[in-house]
């Protein structure tokens, strides 16, 4: 087998740059790697994508973006693979035949999984402990290309052997394999590239093996921060001679970005034609339809937020002119005009919207600045009016109220009912004594409480001649004592006193 080593040792760490020379940091400063990631700016042209292809998760609660329409990806097949060889040693690889692409990373990067995945099978053995794949494993798809499955590097936990061992076995791979068209160099999303991965990259490089940059697990960062990931990955490689420049990324576990990766593999090993046909075509129609949507989807969220903008000002408006009416007109007329100013000032709104907001404006006339608010009228004497009418009127309610609780009350009945009976009286005065009037006013007080009462009122009988009766009671001793009548007679006009008994 031919050697793929030259004289030209092009170092790979030579193209390095620190995340500080990215973000573009002045000297001074000095800022944490987890600061300097937050500093990073991405294009949104680049997150626009990713939520195209869904790669990344979406930020959960208010702010995630929740859409009626998707990118319906037109899906590229690869054939399905079977597993055909693996070896331990350099004498056990399999005759160079086929194109192949091998798929290095770190342990547990996702190498077997992704295997699987591109080629809808389950032929390569997955695990989530790292070091399961501990052989080069060659796997074929329809006789086309060859899909190279490599055991993972920087595994702290594997034996030193056996660590010793892989490393050569995929270094003599990497070397001499003529067929090795690519070498895809999975990197977990979430970390980026590591210390060993710099190092295969410079074995790659050293080499003059093709190599490209896949972040895997797409699905365990948020969107923007896997467009970070990506810019920063992207940058540190820009210079790598051997490297693609694009970096891939894709999640095995969703299937997002797979389709990207397929058709890079297909074209890497000269299929496009055979399986990508109509493909171009299919791919440009559904992007078209999608930006379309999206942009009917973008104009109408912008229309949502100017309405918003605009019913906030109308409330802020309202608000202020009663703040007018209560403290004054002009806080109110400073506060509605900066209103009417910021809120006119917006960017100019879609027809319907520029109505709305006009007829806001006529039906609202202190958007006008030079239009005075209303004096606010002093109620003081129309409150203090209302306040004497309601007293009056609850006082006078209550004094009919007592009275005529004193009129039905025993005492005041039983007194008119002895008297009507009193034989003096039904001399004088005739025999159907009664009240003067319907509804007669009875003086003094009763409380059965304090145990006395004390009555007097106008009497009249069928004779005609008035009279005025008096009745005062005691109780002796407390609540069951005796009643005691002190007083008890009609006093006529005359001056006279018809006594009308016990
Ligand atoms: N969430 C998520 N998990 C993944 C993805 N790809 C692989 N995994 C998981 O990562 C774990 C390791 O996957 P493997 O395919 O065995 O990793 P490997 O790189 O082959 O590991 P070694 O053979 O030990 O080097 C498994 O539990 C997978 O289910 C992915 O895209 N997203
Ligand atoms: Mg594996």
């Amino acid at each position: 087998m031919a050697s793929r080593t030259s004289k030209a040792v092009p170092v790979f760490n030579t193209s390095v740059k620190t995340l500080q020379e990215v973000v573009k940091l002045g000297k001074s400063e000095e800022l944490s790697n987890r600061q300097l990631f937050a500093r990073l700016q991405v294009d949104p042209k680049t997150v626009d994508r990713l939520d195209m292809l869904r790669l990344g998760s979406e930020k959960q609660g208010r702010f995630e973006r929740k859409k009626w329409f998707r990118y319906e990806e037109p899906e590229v097949k690869l054939p399905h693979v079977s597993f055909f060889a693996g070896a331990q040693v350099v004498s056990s690889f399999p005759h160079e035949s086929l194109p192949e692409v091998g798929i290095v990373g770190r342990s547990n990067v996702g190498k077997s999984t992704l295997v699987n995945q591109l080629c809808g099978s389950s032929a390569a053995r997955v695990s989530d402990k790292p070091g399961l794949t501990q052989q080069i494993n060659f796997y074929t798809a329809d006789n086309d290309f060859h899909l190279v499955d490599m055991p993972g590097y920087g595994f702290a936990y594997a034996k030193e052997d056996a660590q010793k061992h892989w490393l050569p076995l995929i270094e003599s791979y990497i070397r001499e394999r003529k067929t090795l068209r690519r070498v895809l160099v999975l990197l977990d999303a979430r970390h980026g590239i590591k210390a060993n991965d710099r190092e295969f990259m410079a074995l790659l490089d050293r080499t003059h093996t093709k190599y490209q940059l896949i972040l895997t697990k797409c699905d365990l960062v948020h969107r923007i921060d896997l467009a970070k990931r990506h810019l920063l990955v992207s940058q540190e490689v820009d210079k790598a001679r051997n490297c693609i420049p694009r970096v891939m990324m894709l999640s095995a576990k969703h299937g997002a970005g797979l389709n990207e990766l397929r058709k890079e593999i297909l074209h890497t090993c000269s299929l496009g034609q055979k399986y990508l046909g109509t493909h171009k075509k299919k791919e440009a129609i559904a992007q078209a339809e999608y930006f379309e949507q999206l942009k009917v989807y973008k104009d109408t969220a912008r229309a949502k937020k100017r309405r918003h903008t605009l019913l906030l000002s109308q409330l802020s408006l309202t608000l202020a002119r009663s703040r007018a009416t209560t403290r004054g007109i002009a806080l109110g007329r400073n506060y509605s005009a900066q209103i009417g100013a910021a809120a006119t000032a917006a960017s100019p709104l879609p027809n319907t919207l520029q109505q709305k907001w006009e007829s806001a404006h006529a039906k609202n006339p202190a958007f006008a600045v030079e239009r005075d608010l209303p004096t606010p009228k002093n109620r003081k004497r129309e409150i203090g009016l209302f306040m004497v009418f309601a007293t009056i009127t609850w006082g006078a309610g209550s004094i009919i109220a007592f009275n005529y609780q004193r009129m039905t009350s025993t005492p005041v009945t039983a007194a008119l009912f002895t008297a009507r009976h009193n034989d003096e009286v039904r001399e004088t005065l005739g025999s159907q004594l009664n009240f003067t009037s319907s509804f007669p006013w009875i003086s003094g007080d009763i409380s059965h409480l304090k145990g006395f009462v004390e009555v007097e009122f106008d009497v009249v009988g069928d004779k005609g001649l008035p009279g005025r009766l008096v009745l005062k009671s005691r109780r002796t001793g407390k609540q069951n004592g005796e009643w005691k009548t002190t007083e008890f007679y009609i006093a006529m006009a005359d001056g006279r006193k018809i006594d009308c008994g016990e």
